[in-house]
């Protein structure tokens, strides 16, 4: 459930002065069940888009006009979602009668995140993969992928896109390889070091493979002149300036109205998952440091399986906000002086672009190491700082969080590496790269 609260308090203000439109702040409910106290999870509106004739409807429903049509294939966790929605919001920059539409599951995180980023949405059956060759998932597979294909061709037929964009997904396969047999052009993006199994697949068969770095090019069964490194592309609201004291204003309103410079705001990620490890090691510190650091704050995210139970864990604080998940990561970011998260592959890009210092805790659980290599890439590029989960204990995180804290010239030094490493104009090269493609030779 998703119920808009239109207010005009300060918050909203500096909100609506920072953006192009007027926003809404949102209350998004995970699960579906009333908040207690804390503030749960704020999302800001984006605008809607509109078709040139004004009905935002007409966006799913075919129809003969010459504006470019997409479809984006995205299922999983926000590493595979936000690129798909940052690609998009560069395509309605650049071309904005573009009619985008996205294809996911009902079950997914995409079922929250795309409406909420202001596009149409339409589910087809997930198909699971399965741990092991002779597991039930792996079994039930090729039924779940004729299904899938069964509703993707529905869909593909009746939005008639000109490209089909997969971020690499159980999603991207099924409907990837029925735009390919309808002749369509297929374009995939690989966020991470490593390719995922859809990506792999679908590189024999798309027409333009975005990779995010140069060392994944030759992980592709594929022809390499058509995989091109742009690294990874931001969303919109990630490329525009919001300043300290609207992120700040947006979390604790107190900071922003008195631009209170010695505050310090920590930024807690636990990636578009939480991260249960990082819950439990904060818990056992977060009040003393709160009690001893009265210019501390902290915003933390909790990841939507864990929130209830550190709901009921963590104790109310003014100087503590508590979340399950942030749609709003622009004014998350802008607020924080230093940033404690897992090192997904699209929050390191996010790191880079708005040029944050971090302690990077790599997920062990994610396959191939991919987050302790995303966090090498970091520590060399920003001056991260590491902590394996091994040596993840309360003494180990609030003992770098403050060595940190404490030394403004090595926060300085480590923001100002990070907007230097930074490559924020992936998306647009993408875009670039796909209407060059268009134009060149139209398939259909
Ligand atoms: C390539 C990789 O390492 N993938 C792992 C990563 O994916 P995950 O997708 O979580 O990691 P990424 O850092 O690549 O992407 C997270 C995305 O979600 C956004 N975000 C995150 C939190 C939030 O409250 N709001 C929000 O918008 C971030 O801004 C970012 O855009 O961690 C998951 C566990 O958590 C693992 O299952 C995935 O295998």
């Amino acid at each position: 459930m998703a119920v808009t609260i239109t207010t005009t308090n300060t918050a909203i203000s500096f909100l609506s002065l920072s953006h192009p439109k007027p926003r809404t702040l949102q209350w998004v409910c995970y699960p579906q069940k009333p908040r207690s106290q804390f503030v749960c999870c704020l999302s800001v509106d984006r605008p809607t888009y509109q078709s040139a004739s004004g009905q935002s409807e007409s966006a799913a429903s075919g129809g003969g006009g010459s504006s470019l049509r997409v479809v984006f294939a995205t299922r999983g966790t926000g590493g595979r979602i936000y690129p798909a929605v940052a690609i998009a919001d560069e395509i309605k920059m650049t071309n904005p009668d573009a009619q985008i539409l996205f294809i996911g599951t009902d079950s997914g995180m995409e079922s929250a995140i795309v409406p909420s980023a202001g596009y149409d949405f339409a589910p087809i059956p997930g198909s699971p993969l399965g741990r092991s060759i002779f597991c039930l998932e792996t079994l039930t597979l090729p039924f779940y992928l004729v299904r899938s294909m069964v509703e993707s061709w529905k869909i593909i037929k009746e939005f008639k896109p000109q490209i089909v964009f997969g971020t690499g997904c159980s999603v991207s396969f099924p409907v990837c390889l029925v735009a390919a047999l309808n002749g369509l052009r297929v374009i995939i993006h690989e966020h991470g070091s490593v390719p995922g199994l859809a990506n792999w697949a679908l590189s024999v068969l798309a027409d333009l493979v975005f990779v995010a770095y140069n060392s994944t090019v030759d992980c592709f069964p594929t022809d390499k002149k058509k995989i091109v490194v742009t690294g990874n592309p931001l969303r919109l609201s990630l490329k525009k300036f919001v300043s300290k004291a609207v992120g700040r204003s947006y979390f604790f309103p107190r900071l922003g109205k008195v631009h209170d410079s010695d505050a310090k705001v920590v930024l807690v990620l636990g990636g578009s998952m939480g991260a249960n490890s990082m819950n439990i090691a904060l818990l056992n510190f977060y009040q003393q440091m709160l009690l001893e650091r009265e210019n501390l704050h902290i915003i933390w995210e909790t990841g939507v399986g864990s929130f209830d139970e550190m709901e009921n864990l963590v104790r109310n604080h003014p100087r503590l906000i508590l979340a399950p998940f942030l749609h709003a990561m622009d004014l998350a970011y802008a607020a924080a002086d230093l940033v404690v998260s897992r090192a997904g592959a699209m929050t390191c890009t996010e790191l880079l672009a708005t040029g944050k210092p971090a302690i990077l805790i790599p997920s062990p659980n994610v396959e191939e190491g991919h987050q302790f290599k995303n966090a090498s890439l970091m520590a060399d590029l920003a001056g991260s700082n590491i902590i394996t989960e091994d040596e993840l204990d309360s003494c180990t995180l609030r003992y770098a969080i403050e060595d940190i804290l404490d030394n403004e010239q090595l926060m300085t030094t480590m923001s100002e590496r990070a907007f230097q490493a930074a490559k924020p104009n992936a998306g647009a090269e993408i875009v670039e790269h796909l209407i060059s493609l268009l134009n060149a030779s139209p398939k259909k």
